[in-house]
């Protein structure tokens, strides 16, 4: 299936974002670390949460975490330390994404963890066991996921965890994120340097209300940085946050979008001003890369990227997928052989007629290109049905906002 999107001429709505996955995700685990009573409220229906959702509903011991790396490594952790033979599988994709540093360091702590297909991705079969704790080495430059998935299992271990991380740290809000969420649930935990330690400690179960997603977010601050007369008002997004891709907020003024809080979200509006180049190292909000990226070219805003060796190793190779695509559209973009930059120095080419956007199955390439509908007139994209995995009511709020959709079958 396809989807053709026209957009409005001009842009005057409100829409209730989804709940962040990267909290909903967190809080499961630590909802079932605390044995909590309460049930969670604004938990997302995203697809990335409800494998977790269905895993901890299952009584089986095979889990298909299908495309959500959150998942994937918060189970492989939360099970190697659960008496029991577990089996952990994803989709195609998802064994392709390595495991291996998760999983490195987990066996050095007395894990029991096999790969069931290719040394170093999933699946995995685990045999789970109490785990004593010590002092662990770990790589920070490839998922700051492995950090996450062993800090939440860290106050369980009787001797507690010290974990030393080495190389660059990349994804660092995350890691925040994760130990602030510990912390509402009564668990100190110290960072210092390149050490986190969390010594042994009870979780106690806490009421918890998931906040919006800032990723989710992104796109709307996109589409309004292309319509001349916008404003959006985006429901359940907080102030404080401790979702990194807030920074949102401090990065779109420089596109012509302004914020400003109210009670219980935000106010964005268009503006007149527009950066001559955009430069951003993107090592703290990957998620926003592919929303920065398009947003630029549309805006015909040259950029220069820095930080995005992850993305190649996400939903798909995101550097791949965006100069591919982008391509289509008739704007040129170069990265360097390690792919730890991406940049638009304006160069362009013919556009292709009719062009469909594939979507390689990344939510988050079937969203960032939406906007391209405003300057284009309109855009195909195809597998619409992506953005389920973060944003299952983003083409719902899309038509709510005026955007016209119609659906091509292909
Ligand atoms: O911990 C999390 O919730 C996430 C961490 C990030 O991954 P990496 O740490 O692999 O960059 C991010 O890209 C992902 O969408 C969600
Ligand atoms: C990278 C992402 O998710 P994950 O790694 O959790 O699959 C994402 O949502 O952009």
């Amino acid at each position: 299936m396809q989807y053709k999107i026209f957009p409005p001429e001009k842009l005057q709505t409100t829409i209730t974002l989804p709940p962040s996955k990267s909290i909903s995700n967190r809080v499961l685990i630590l909802n079932a670390l605390s044995c909590s009573p309460y049930p969670i409220e604004n938990l997302s229906n995203c697809e990335d949460t409800q494998v977790l959702i269905d895993a901890f509903n299952s009584d089986s011991n095979v889990f298909d975490v299908k495309g959500a790396g959150t998942a994937m490594r918060f189970l492989t952790a939360f099970l190697a330390e659960m008496e029991g033979e577990w089996i952990i599988r994803g989709n195609n994709r998802m064994h392709e994404r390595p495991i291996y540093p998760l999983v490195n360091t987990l066996i050095a702590l007395g894990a029991e963890i096999e790969y069931l297909e290719k040394e170093g991705y999933p699946p995995l079969k685990i045999k789970g066991k109490h785990l004593g704790g010590g002092e662990v080495y770990l790589s920070g430059n490839m998922s700051s996921q492995f950090v996450s998935a062993l800090l939440m299992i860290a106050p369980k271990m009787d001797n507690g965890l010290i974990i030393h991380l080495e190389n660059e740290v990349i994804s660092k809000p995350y890691i925040h994120l994760t130990l602030g969420l510990m912390e509402k649930y009564g668990v100190k935990a110290k960072w210092e340097g390149k050490d986190i330690t969390v010594k042994h400690q009870e979780y106690v179960p806490t009421p918890i209300k998931v906040e919006a997603d800032w990723s989710a977010a992104s796109y709307w601050y996109s589409i309004a940085s292309l319509i001349p007369e916008a404003e959006v008002t985006l429901l359940g997004l907080n102030r404080n946050s401790l979702q990194g891709d807030s920074n949102l907020v401090n990065l779109f003024p420089d596109l012509g979008v302004s914020t400003e809080f109210i009670p219980d979200g935000v106010i964005i509006r268009k503006t007149k001003k527009s950066a001559k180049k955009f430069f951003h190292d993107f090592v703290n909000e990957p998620d926003l890369a592919q929303t920065f990226v398009v947003a630029c070219c549309l805006l015909n805003v040259p950029f220069l990227f820095s930080g995005v060796q992850s993305l190649k190793i996400k939903e798909t190779d995101r550097i791949n997928a965006l100069k591919t695509e982008l391509l289509k559209l008739g704007y040129v973009l170069k990265d360097d052989n390690e792919y730890r930059m991406l940049e638009w120095d304006k160069e362009r080419c013919f556009p292709q007629k009719n062009a469909v956007i594939e979507t390689y199955n990344d939510h988050r390439m079937a969203m960032s290109f939406a906007p391209a509908c405003i300057p284009f007139e309109s855009v195909i994209i195809d597998n619409p049905g992506v953005v389920a995995k973060s944003y299952p009511k983003f083409w719902d709020d899309l038509k709510k906002a005026g955007f016209t959709i119609e659906e091509k079958k292909n």
